[in-house]
């Protein structure tokens, strides 16, 4: 089966590369490029000096006819237009970027601060929250990939919402970002005298993963409150890390809890969940498609304490976008991308 990428310059399209490199069943037939038409991906990318695609222009109907799938591995408010050019098309598309999460345009237009897409392929947009919405995938045209912080946040979040022990109110989500999380060209706030030995906090209350992660906590449990949700810059290149304080319905324990988790997930082998009293770090699984999850219950404040971490490139965009290609194609969804983190 054919693929194109979109984009395939940025790190979420690199990252792509990275991995369809040496998937069993996905082929690369084209990459495309807004700004380097002509030259080749290894030309400003030495990593790839293995490999020989020359960058296209963005041509819906040529792309159609060469695969089955294209990622759009573009900035938010590119696939919104790009979209449209697609939808006719005999493709599906996984759109990388936040255009096609939030099924209330207003909301997009309120945290994006964008036009939103046309509200019929909103409609359309399957939210590929892997191991939650994998029957949808299977029958979707179009692919709204998860955020990477909504990955952490709600891989965590689910077994209480989904299972009956939330509350809905008072979450706190913490979540902490490598700086490759805010894609390959340096800003003032990334660039390296900025943030080496330097940690910040930012968008504080404004984050526009807010209302995805509320959305989908809403489509668990409809009596979800809104969540506190900040994030923090991290001086290292890959990886986040979301801490998330929630009350329970219950008393439990630890052990209860981590029981809890440990069921829920059984069947999902990108998920995977600390003994008791362990908690992950974002080096054990960087550069892979895992999100590891330790939780602990405090009983003095009837809290539980639940730790996510992901690789921001690889769970967090490219990789849960080829794992859902892979449900979206009947394929066996660890193709491709059942490979250990890099370590040390
Ligand atoms: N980085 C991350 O950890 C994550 C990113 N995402 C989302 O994935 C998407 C890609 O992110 P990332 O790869 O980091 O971003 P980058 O900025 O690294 O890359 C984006 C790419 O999009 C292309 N592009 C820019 N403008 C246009 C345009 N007008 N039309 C078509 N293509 C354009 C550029 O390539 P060229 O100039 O060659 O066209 C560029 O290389 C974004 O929406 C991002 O929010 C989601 C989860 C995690
Ligand atoms: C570290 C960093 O800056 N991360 C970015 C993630 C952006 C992103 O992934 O954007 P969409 O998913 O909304 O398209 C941010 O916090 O905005």
């Amino acid at each position: 089966m054919n693929v194109s990428i979109v984009g395939a310059t940025g790190y979420g399209g690199l990252e792509l590369i990275r991995f369809l490199g040496n998937h069993p069943h996905l082929e690369i037939a084209s990459l495309h490029t807004s700004s380097q038409f002509g030259r080749n991906i290894y030309e400003e990318n030495a990593h790839l000096m293995h490999m020989d695609y020359k960058l296209e222009e963005i041509d819906a109907e040529a792309i159609a006819k060469k695969s089955d799938i294209v990622f759009l591995a573009t900035p938010s408010g590119v696939s919104s237009k790009l979209i449209s050019e697609f939808c006719d098309l005999n493709i599906k598309v996984i759109d990388l970027s936040g255009d096609l999460r939030l099924q209330t345009p207003g909301e997009y237009a309120q945290w994006y601060k964008k036009e939103p897409a046309p509200q019929h392929i909103i409609e359309k947009a399957v939210y590929g929250l892997a191991e939650w919405n994998k029957e949808q995938i299977e029958q979707a045209d179009i692919i709204a990939n998860p955020g990477c912080y909504p990955t952490a946040t709600l891989l965590g979040l689910a077994p209480l919402f989904t299972e009956g022990w939330a509350t809905g109110e008072d979450v706190i989500v913490d979540a902490k970002s490598g700086v490759s999380g805010a894609g390959k060209s340096p800003t003032a706030v990334t660039h390296y005298s900025e943030m080496n030995e330097n940690f910040k906090i930012y968008k504080v209350n404004q984050h526009q993963h807010i209302p995805e992660v509320e959305q989908q906590l809403g489509r668990w449990f409809a009596d979800t409150k809104p969540i506190t949700f900040n994030t923090h810059l991290v001086p290292m290149t890959r990886g986040i890390m979301a801490t998330m304080y929630v009350k329970v319905n219950r008393q439990t324990t630890k052990a209860e809890l981590r029981d809890l988790f440990e069921t829920v997930y059984a069947n999902h082998p990108f998920v995977r969940i600390q003994p008791l009293g362990q908690f992950p770090s974002t080096k054990q699984v960087y550069g892979s498609n895992f999100c590891d999850i330790g939780v602990d219950y405090d009983e003095r404040t009837g809290r539980v304490t639940i730790v996510s971490v992901i690789d921001n490139l690889v769970k967090g965009a490219a990789g849960q976008a080829i794992q859902n290609a892979n449900i979206l194609m009947g394929l066996k969804e660890t193709a491709g991308l059942w490979s250990a983190p890099l370590y040390p």
